[in-house]
């Protein structure tokens, strides 16, 4: 049975990026470029005046106050203007192009207008106040490289390069099947022991956090054809997530239809609680997520096992969850044999996270999971880990400071 890194490793180890695409700029947001991107021009394009007030030559300043005839107006985007003979100045908007003949710009609050003319009342430096030409990108410079995500900022500077279509990585379509007789959809009636299929819409969500497309395939009951039926469906996607059916009981069928299908089961069953039961198969590249039921598990299996391979799968770089140190507030039991995620909230306290268990950790309750905001791992080997200890924390929401009046170890019942 593989440990937690090594089930990941193992997944991550049989996922590629996916092909590209292009999309019209505002739907590049949060994908990820696939080709470096080459400034076609300078950035700005052409020198131009970072403040309100007089475009001057600074030859023209040497002397302290110096008088300047006014020749002429230049507003942003204003391009009709005459060379700036020697003793004059134009007055210029920001953002407004340097005329020729000046190199300075002296901001309007450091002059005087009287009449026609202009008396500057400071010296003079050349290129102040002046955005010179290529001084943000020089064109033909790196302004992307490929594997860069596509943040606000990122779609400005593509947009003042002029870069209407952007390639991409393809967003991985993500088909997700839940699976069992006892299973309704959310707005049927309950009925005596029916469950309603949540897993589906959590996963759903999840996928669509992660910038992937979710492709909902309802449930496949109880038996070979209908897994058969839905699992192909599956198949059309680029990855299939399965929920529930893949344990030891006599309707946990999935494993078993993933394999004549003709699927490779890479592994089943990890070092690791919750998850203990997941499985992973490839089908003709594809890989096969088969996620245990408990809607515990397959949450927290989907952000520490799918999520990054969907990540890896769309392009990204950085795909594992941001785990950082954290400090337990409670003393924590477990078995042995296994690497243990319990959900717990976090408060910062002078700049270290404190760690408290969130509730009931059984992987039926959800409760636990919405209190959550990291999952703390706790060592494999471990059976009792004291208040104080340091453990890893996967971030699942910004967490809050602590107030003084909360400080104080809160005891674990
Ligand atoms: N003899 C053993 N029994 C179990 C083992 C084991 O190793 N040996 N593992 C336990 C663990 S750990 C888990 S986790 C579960 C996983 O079982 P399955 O993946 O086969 O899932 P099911 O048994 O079909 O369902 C488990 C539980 O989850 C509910 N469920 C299922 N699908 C959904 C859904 N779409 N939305 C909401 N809830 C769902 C289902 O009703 C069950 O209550 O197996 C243990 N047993
Ligand atoms: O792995 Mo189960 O996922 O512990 O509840």
């Amino acid at each position: 049975m593989p440990s937690f890194e090594e089930a990941r490793g193992i997944i991550l180890a049989h996922v590629a990026p996916l092909g590209e695409e292009n999309v019209p700029l505002p739907d590049a947001l949060g994908r990820v470029v696939s080709r470096d991107i080459i400034a076609p021009w300078d950035l700005p394009q052409y020198d131009n005046s970072a403040m309100d007030g007089y475009a001057v030559h600074a030859a023209d300043c040497t002397s302290v106050p110096t008088r300047l005839l006014i020749t002429g107006f230049l507003p942003a985007g204003g391009a009709d203007c005459p060379a700036v003979t020697v003793g004059c100045a134009v007055r210029i908007m920001t953002g407004a192009p340097i005329p020729a003949g000046c190199n300075a710009v002296v901001p309007i609050e450091e002059t005087e207008q009287e009449g026609d003319q202009v008396v500057i009342k400071q010296r003079v430096l050349p290129k102040q106040h002046v955005r010179v030409k290529g001084s943000d990108v020089a064109s033909g410079t790196q302004v992307l490289p490929a594997g860069s995500q596509v943040r606000p900022a990122e779609i400005g500077m593509l947009a003042a390069m002029g870069q209407a279509l952007v390639p991409v990585f393809r967003k991985a379509r993500v088909a997700i099947l839940s699976t069992g007789d006892e299973l309704i959809e959310l707005g049927e009636s309950p009925k005596a022991g029916s469950v309603i299929n949540s897993n589906a819409l959590s996963l759903a969500a999840a996928v669509r956090e992660a910038g992937a497309e979710p492709v909902l395939l309802g449930i496949a009951r109880d038996n070979l054809e209908s897994h058969r039926e839905k699992m192909r469906e599956g198949l059309c996607c680029d990855a299939l997530i399965t929920s529930a059916g893949v344990s030891a009981g006599d309707r946990d069928l999935v494993r078993e239809v993933a394999a004549s299908l003709g699927a490779e089961e890479l592994f089943w069953k990890i070092g690791m609680k919750p998850g203990g039961p997941t499985a992973f198969s490839v089908w003709q590249g594809k890989p096969i997520f088969s996620l245990p039921g408990n809607p515990v598990s397959t949450m927290v299996t989907f952000e520490l096992l799918v999520k990054p391979a969907l990540l890896k799968m769309m392009g990204h770089h950085r795909v594992l969850p941001p785990f950082v140190k954290g400090i337990l507030a409670e003393d924590a039991h477990k078995k042995p044999g296994k690497l243990h995620f319990i959900r717990v909230t976090v408060k910062k306290r002078h700049g270290r996270h404190v760690a408290y268990c969130a509730g009931e950790q059984h992987t039926a309750i959800l409760s636990t999971m919405t209190r959550c905001d990291a999952l703390a791992a706790l060592p494999c080997d471990a059976t009792f880990i004291p208040a104080g200890s340091e453990v890893d924390l996967a971030l699942m929401r910004e967490v809050d400071l602590l107030s003084e009046a909360e400080v104080g170890i809160r005891c674990c019942a």
